[in-house]
């Protein structure tokens, strides 16, 4: 329902926001029988006590709670404040990972397919004024063919479930953002839009949209844009129209200016009460003033060139799993900036609204990435690529019957709150559809072209479409580059292949490689996505070995003279900023260690050889 209550939550004349963070009761339900046995109505019974937000797997001590698959619940409650009966009353939920069904009271309320994006279901009809209502949430994250991220569940063989993940990341679950109480009018704005028109004398103009609900027709509804120093700078009037800026500050990478644009409902019909001035509902958001696109081979930032300097990262820290932890997103943001990095992917799933957030005030570049990660039956970190399940044994991915119906259609609603979540942030500047999907098959031709073609219509900013190819489906392999505007490549040559005292040879292979890819993409750009090496801190070999420091930095280095050698590269990001948690494997140790950083956010020697690069003016921007 996206009844003004999926905009990010704030504080106005006319809204109200209350925080449910804090210690929820928890419980595993394996057998699939809390909501049988009464639990939305009684509560749960025995219920351990955990943080939201937070994933659950790593707060316990045991394995079965750690590798927990199936149905598990949280319960809470809240009071509704009698003061907001008349306005429409939601929980929103920041994200609920995989999927959730929402009770208050015992009555059931609302659901949600997808762990990395908000939703927010309203409560006025359940919940009990000025009194303590009880809120009731089942999650569940099993994997399937048909969930984001992709994946299988198998059984152990005492029947108890277990996630087998097709991608690198431990499958933490569990309510980890924010959940709010929140009350909207139930005359609002829902939602908008904005596009932008940059001309030579330094004006600009935003054009917008804006959504809303039962707005009547003697009501207005007015637009306005201020500056960083509080001036209204344009003003207008109605659901659309142009807001010129007669001296624009853009908003640029690392150079960050923003704008506050003001939405206001005024009653129209000249009786409001003077207390309220009349207004019925307001809100307002930062956007950017800047334009981005794709032309003569390179990524144009407000009609410059820009090289895109950063990382692949994860939402992941220790205890939280993939919990939010502001604490963590700034010490990133930190050591990006201290890298000298401008831009990140959100690998391999949305991130949360603050991150986005902090990316618009910082000036980073983002490659804003749904969910559509493990599109290649590949389990046990990538040593069974293509490995086949008991299910759908002898099949590629895209061969599965039910991927063009129940995959897509998964897909196609990813994007949809994806975009409509993250188009206003002047942040993100091209959208990642999918994370080395399995592109060299016939297979994926058709899905690439429903998904690239249902998302082409969800950006009025049209911003460029990619996603990740990886080795498997290089150069001459993949049969779906020809649907991405900017080729996004996930290479690894000196790790994955010809690793270690073979450099010289992964460097003419490469080489040949992107000599190839120059044939069959002639005039597009090419960003790095990820590059990397697995690295033990504090292990130090001279001359190196595979997983020392010093290889990690053999590698890179070797990486950035293949990147310079080919002036379609306007992009490298790094895998990984940090280590991070995957699951457990004979190739990963406590989780993988690509990290230029340690998972405690601490410098390995590539961290100095990345900051030494990225800080030196004479190279790219
Ligand atoms: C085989 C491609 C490499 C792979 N790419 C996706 C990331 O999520 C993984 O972490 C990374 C890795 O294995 O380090």
């Amino acid at each position: 329902t996206n009844d003004g209550a999926l905009l990010y939550p704030q504080v106005t004349a006319t809204r109200r926001m209350q925080s449910l963070d804090g210690i929820w009761r928890f419980r595993f339900d394996p057998e699939s029988e809390g909501e049988r046995d009464g639990w939305p109505e009684t509560g749960l019974p025995d219920a351990a006590q955990v943080p939201v937000p937070a994933s659950f797997n790593d707060l316990f001590t045991d394995k079965a709670s750690r590798e927990y698959t199936g149905d598990f619940w949280y319960e809470t409650e809240f009071v509704a404040p009698g003061e907001w009966r008349d306005k429409d009353l939601f929980l929103r939920f920041d994200a609920a990972t995989h999927r959730a069904d929402v009770f208050v009271n015992g009555i059931p309320v609302g659901s949600h397919e997808g762990g990395f994006t908000p939703f927010a279901v309203r409560v006025n009809d359940a919940v009990r004024w000025n009194e303590a209502n009880r809120l009731v949430v089942r999650l569940n994250n099993e994997l399937s063919h048909a969930s984001l991220p992709a994946g299988t569940t198998g059984t152990l063989p005492d029947g108890t479930k277990v996630s087998g993940p097709y991608f690198d990341f431990f499958n933490y679950a569990g309510l980890q953002r924010p959940v709010r109480l929140i009350a909207v009018p139930a005359e609002a704005v829902t939602g908008y839009t904005t596009t932008y028109e940059l001309h030579k004398d330094g004006s600009a103009i935003v054009h917008y949209t804006v959504e809303t609900r039962g707005l009547r027709p003697e009501d207005t509804l007015r637009v306005r844009l201020i500056d960083e120093v509080g001036s209204v700078v344009a003003d207008a009037q109605g659901a659309e129209g142009e807001l010129a800026v007669a001296y624009a500050r853009l908003w640029d990478v690392r150079d960050a200016h923003l704008y506050r644009i003001e939405f206001t409902i005024l009653d129209g019909t000249g009786n409001a009460a003077a207390a309220d001035g009349g207004v019925i509902d307001e809100y307002h958001d930062e956007i950017g003033i800047r334009t981005v696109e794709v032309r003569d081979r390179e990524i144009l930032l407000n009609g410059r060139p820009v090289y895109l300097r950063g990382f692949g990262r994860h939402e992941d820290s220790a205890i939280n799993g993939r919990g939010e932890n502001l604490a963590v997103v700034t010490r990133d943001f930190e050591l990006m900036k201290w890298c000298g990095a401008n831009s990140f992917r959100t690998s391999h799933y949305p991130y949360s609204e603050e991150e986005l957030r902090l990316a618009d005030r910082e000036g980073f570049l983002v490659i804003d990435e749904v969910a559509a990660v493990g599109f290649m039956k590949s389990l046990m970190n990538f040593l069974d690529a293509a490995k086949d399940d008991d299910e759908h044994r002898g099949r590629g991915f895209f061969d599965d019957p039910d991927v063009m119906t129940r995959t897509l259609h998964v897909h196609k609603a990813a994007l949809d709150e994806l975009f409509t979540r993250d188009r206003n942030h002047p942040s993100v500047i091209m959208w990642s559809l999918m994370n080395e999907p399995d592109s060299a098959s016939e297979a994926a031709v058709p899905y690439f072209r429903a998904i690239f073609d249902h998302a082409r219509t969800l950006d009025p900013q049209h911003r460029p479409l990619t996603y990740t190819n990886l080795m498997m489906a290089a150069a001459g392999r993949d049969r779906c580059h020809g649907f991405a505007d900017v080729i996004c490549l996930n290479r690894y040559y000196g790790w994955y292949v010809q690793g270690g005292y073979q450099l010289s040879g992964a460097k003419a292979a490469f080489m040949a490689e992107m000599d190839r890819w120059m044939q069959i993409e002639p005039d597009k750009p090419f960003v790095f996505t990820e590059y990397g090496a697995d690295t033990a801190a504090g292990v130090h070999k001279l001359p190196s070995v595979q997983w020392s420091e010093e290889y990690q930095c053999e590698y890179l280095k070797m990486q950035h003279e293949v990147f310079d050698a080919y002036p379609a590269v306007v992009g490298e990001q790094m895998w990984n900023l940090c280590d991070f948690q995957t699951g457990e494997g004979i190739m990963r140790v406590d989780g993988n260690r690509k990290g230029a950083f340690t998972r405690d956010r601490q410098p390995k020697a590539a961290a100095f050889l990345l900051r030494e690069r990225w800080n030196d003016a004479t190279r790219h921007q």
